[in-house]
Formats: C-alpha cells, structure tokens, sequence
C-alpha cells in the first residue's frame, strides 16, 4: 500500500471544504487513500493582521504557501480556486486537473431578501473585489459601494450586522459551504460577469511527479478545462494591454458542427462609467485562442483606455 496523498489546503472552510472533494475524488476515482493537510498562506494572515489585500500586489497571495509546500515535498497535492492562480505557469508544477465547475455566476445577500434592483439608491454593497465594483456602478442604481474583506462568512456576517445592505459573492463558494439559502439573486451575466476561473478548481502536483501527474488527469473536466483556459487566455491578454477590472465567462454550447466555446468578456473603467464588451465561439480545441482574439478585438476597441482618463473620454 502506497502512502496516503497528502492534499494541500488553505485553512479556511470554503477551502477545506473544496479540498475535501478532491480527497474524496482521489479516493474514489483513483482508490487512493488521501488526507488533507493546512497550509496558512499569506493571504490568511494579512486578513488575520487587516492589512489590506491590495499591499501584497494582489494576484496569487493565496497561492504561494502552497505551491511552497508541494515544492518543498511537504504536500502531494494542491488544490486552488482557479480564479485565485496567476494566468501564467510556476515553474516545477503542473495543473494537472481542473475538476467540472459549479455554477460560475456572481450572486447577492442583501438584507430583507432584496435584489439590487430593489435596493433604495445610497444602499451600500459590500465588496473587494474591482470587477465587482464597477459593474455594479455601470447598473446605475446609485448603490454605494464599500470595500470589505475576510472569507465568506465574515463577509456575510457584515449583511446580519447591518454595516452594509448587501454584499456580493461567488455562488460556487455558498454552494461549497452548503449557504445557498442565503441567497437572495443570481445575477445574469448579461449584467454582471464573473471572474475568469469563477467557480473552477485548480489541482495542482509537482512536474516531476510524473505518476501522481498521470493518475490525477482522471480528475480533469475537458469541457470545464476548454471554458476556464479561454477565459483565462482573455485575462492574460488583458493583462498584458491593460488593468481595468476584467470579466469573464466562457460555456460550452452545442453549435451546427459539434461542441464549440461560447465566450464574453468585459473590461470596465473602474468608476464603471465606461465599458467595452466583446462576445465570441470557437473550437474547445482552441479555447486559448478564442480567448486571445477576443481580448485582441477588446484592446482594438478600446480596451486599454479605460483606466487611464474616463472622464476625459465622457465628455469628447
Ligand atoms: N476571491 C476569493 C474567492 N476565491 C474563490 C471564491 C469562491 C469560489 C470560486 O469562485 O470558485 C472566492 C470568494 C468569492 O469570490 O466570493
């Protein structure tokens, strides 16, 4: 008998809880033995501290501890919300499935089982995260927006407190930790488009661990994989053009020659004034490709403007 896996985790429920399924995945799927081991990153202790997540540079503060971890030989297995890793590769380390998606789209808790729509203007709206922010500006409901952090229940918490009317979240996470009740609406993707990765996992081992790289492809999702590298492709491209707050959602559809991608994107100044939105299809077997063309046609449009002078750009 081989030793159990060693599955690398964040400490906090939402993660132990993902983390949790891919042991549970290992077990069944690969009928191996697998136990979860915490990981405290970064990230865990500045929330700890309250410094502000942005002081580290933002992307990929979670990550580090534990591909630190695996690299080191101290964990087997890593396991990450897709939307947290960086676009780029680590060298020495493969991401060797990525799991099927829950459902990607963002959500809301407002006090009173309100939507947004019903929200009073001048209600506040809890959230961290840029994307968020502003499309929540470019709805036009006058809703003031107020930057919050911690894990999902902290965030939750401010809703039952009254410090704010509302906040918004991944609904994959309240799925995860079984708080889908709290929920009071869904938000469309026409209006509001989620993370790049939102919903995903990512499993992580080291390359050279060729083995354990073979047996836990049996985790991967193609049709999950195909959507979450076209939106990450639409990410990476932006990034490289420009910095305003990004979304993205890529599905597999049935299209007149088979499965193909169908993906939209949006980049936003951060007041949401301004916007430029672009959809797509493609092939799956070039998700990366159908990603890149349309961040192409969104730079080609304007994309990279955003941030640099949107009242400027108002008035002309
Ligand atoms: N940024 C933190 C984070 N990373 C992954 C999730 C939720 C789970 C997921 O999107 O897969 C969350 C919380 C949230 O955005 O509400």
């Amino acid at each position: 008998m081989s030793a159990p896996l060693r599955v690398g985790t964040r400490a906090s429920a939402l993660a132990t809880t993902q983390s949790g399924h891919v042991a549970e995945a290992v077990r069944t799927r690969l009928g191996r033995e697998a136990v979860l081991v915490e990981v405290t990153t970064e990230g865990d202790r500045s929330q700890a501290s309250g410094t502000p997540l942005a002081s580290y540079g933002g992307v990929g503060v979670f990550v580090s501890a534990l591909r630190e971890a695996l690299l080191r030989g101290e964990v087997d297995v890593a396991v990450h919300s897709l939307k947290d890793i960086p676009t780029y590769p680590e060298p020495g380390i493969t991401l060797v499935a990525v799991p099927p998606r829950e459902d990607p789209r963002d959500v809301v808790v407002a006090r009173d089982g309100l939507t947004l729509g019903e929200l009073p203007a001048g209600s506040r709206v809890g959230t961290g995260s840029p994307r968020r922010a502003s499309q929540l500006h470019a709805l036009g409901l006058g809703l003031e927006v107020v930057g919050i952090r911690g894990n999902v229940g902290t965030r939750i918490g401010k809703v039952a407190s009254g410090e704010v009317d509302a906040v918004v979240l991944a609904r994959a996470g309240l799925a995860r930790l079984g708080r889908l009740d709290e929920v009071t609406e869904v938000l469309d993707p026409i209006q509001v488009l989620p993370a790049p990765g939102q919903g995903a996992l990512a499993v992580e081992c080291r390359s050279d661990d060729t083995e354990l790289v073979a047996a836990l492809a049996a985790l991967d999702d193609p049709r999950t994989r195909a959507a979450v590298e076209a939106e990450r492709a639409v990410l990476a491209a932006l990034e490289a053009g420009c910095s305003a707050p990004l979304g993205a959602l890529a599905e597999v559809a049935e299209g007149e020659d088979g499965e193909e991608l169908w993906v939209r994107a949006v980049a936003l100044s951060e007041d949401g004034a301004l916007s430029v939105r672009a959809s797509t299809t493609g092939p799956t077997g070039d998700a990366s490709g159908v990603g890149t063309r349309l961040a192409r046609e969104m730079l080609a449009d304007g994309a990279a403007d955003l941030m640099d002078a949107p009242v400027r750009k108002l008035q002309a």
